[in-house]
């Protein structure tokens, strides 16, 4: 079985070619333009959404069938269209040029696939079924959505900021280490579910006595 390597890739600015204007093209890009990338459309017809992102200028739509030269500058390439024939050729453009390719009718053909994913603020949950069931990745998304709360937004923000601190004060990276483990407790997630407004003063609060213990 093949192995996937998983990794979180900054696209932002990233020249990025989507060939298709359908419901499954329109779900590639929008998390392409959530993650920020220059998002080129080459498809005669577009859904609604994706026009008016057009409109919004979130995304350059090049309203005519696919051609090889749309390949020029991009790093990222999505075959989304309808036409098998025209999604492998597609796939072998870009193969020839390097970029990575997703080929959304034919896995075999991906040298990146597509996961489902859940958001919170800096989190970002990835799941992936190495494309045997993209169903399966939908509902394990669904499952988490509904257990992993929107305080982990907060929660992180603040574990970010603290973790500065620890880094600026302790030097003795046992001792970095122990107080960041310290922090990541269900009391902390709790309060920042419970007492978003006070959360950050008491956390705050907490770090200065844990550091002061330590001189
Ligand atoms: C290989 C992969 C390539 C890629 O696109 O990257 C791929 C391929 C194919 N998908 C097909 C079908 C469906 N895909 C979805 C949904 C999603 N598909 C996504 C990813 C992937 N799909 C990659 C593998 C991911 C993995 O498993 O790790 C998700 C996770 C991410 C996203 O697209 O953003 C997103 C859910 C997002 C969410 O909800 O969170 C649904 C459900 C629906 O549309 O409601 C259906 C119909 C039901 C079904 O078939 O299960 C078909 C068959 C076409 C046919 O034969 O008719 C192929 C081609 C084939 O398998 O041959
Ligand atoms: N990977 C995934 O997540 C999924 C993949 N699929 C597969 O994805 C394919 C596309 O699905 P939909 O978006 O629902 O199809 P669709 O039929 O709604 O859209 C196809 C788009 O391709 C465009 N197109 C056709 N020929 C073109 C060309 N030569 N150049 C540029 N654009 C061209 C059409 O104008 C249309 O906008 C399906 O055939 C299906 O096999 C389906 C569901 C999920």
């Amino acid at each position: 079985m093949k192995q996937y390597y998983p990794m979180m890739v900054d696209i932002e600015g990233m020249r990025c070619l989507v060939v298709g204007g359908g419901p499954v093209a329109e779900r590639k890009v929008r998390s392409l333009i959530e993650a920020g990338a220059h998002v080129i459309v080459v498809s005669p017809k577009a859904t609604p959404l994706l026009t008016s992102w057009t409109e919004q200028e979130l995304i350059e739509w090049r309203r005519r069938p696919y051609q090889p030269e749309d390949h020029e500058g991009c790093r990222l390439v999505f075959a989304a269209t309808d036409q098998k024939t025209v999604n492998a050729r597609i796939h072998q453009e870009a193969n020839a040029r390097g970029q990575w390719v997703n080929v959304v009718d034919q896995p075999e053909l991906c040298n990146f696939m597509v996961p489902a994913t859940v958001k919170r603020g800096k989190l970002h949950i990835a799941i992936s079924t190495s494309g045997a069931s993209p169903s399966v990745a939908q509902n394990i998304r669904r499952q988490l959505e509904a257990t992993v709360g929107e305080e982990y937004e907060l929660y992180l923000d603040l574990l970010q900021e603290m973790r500065g601190i620890i880094q600026q004060n302790v030097t003795v990276p046992k001792e970095r280490q122990r107080l960041m483990k310290e922090l990541v407790t269900d009391h902390w997630l709790e309060e920042c579910r419970m007492n978003p407004a006070q959360v950050r003063s008491k956390m705050r609060k907490w770090l200065e006595q844990a550091l002061s213990a330590q001189t």
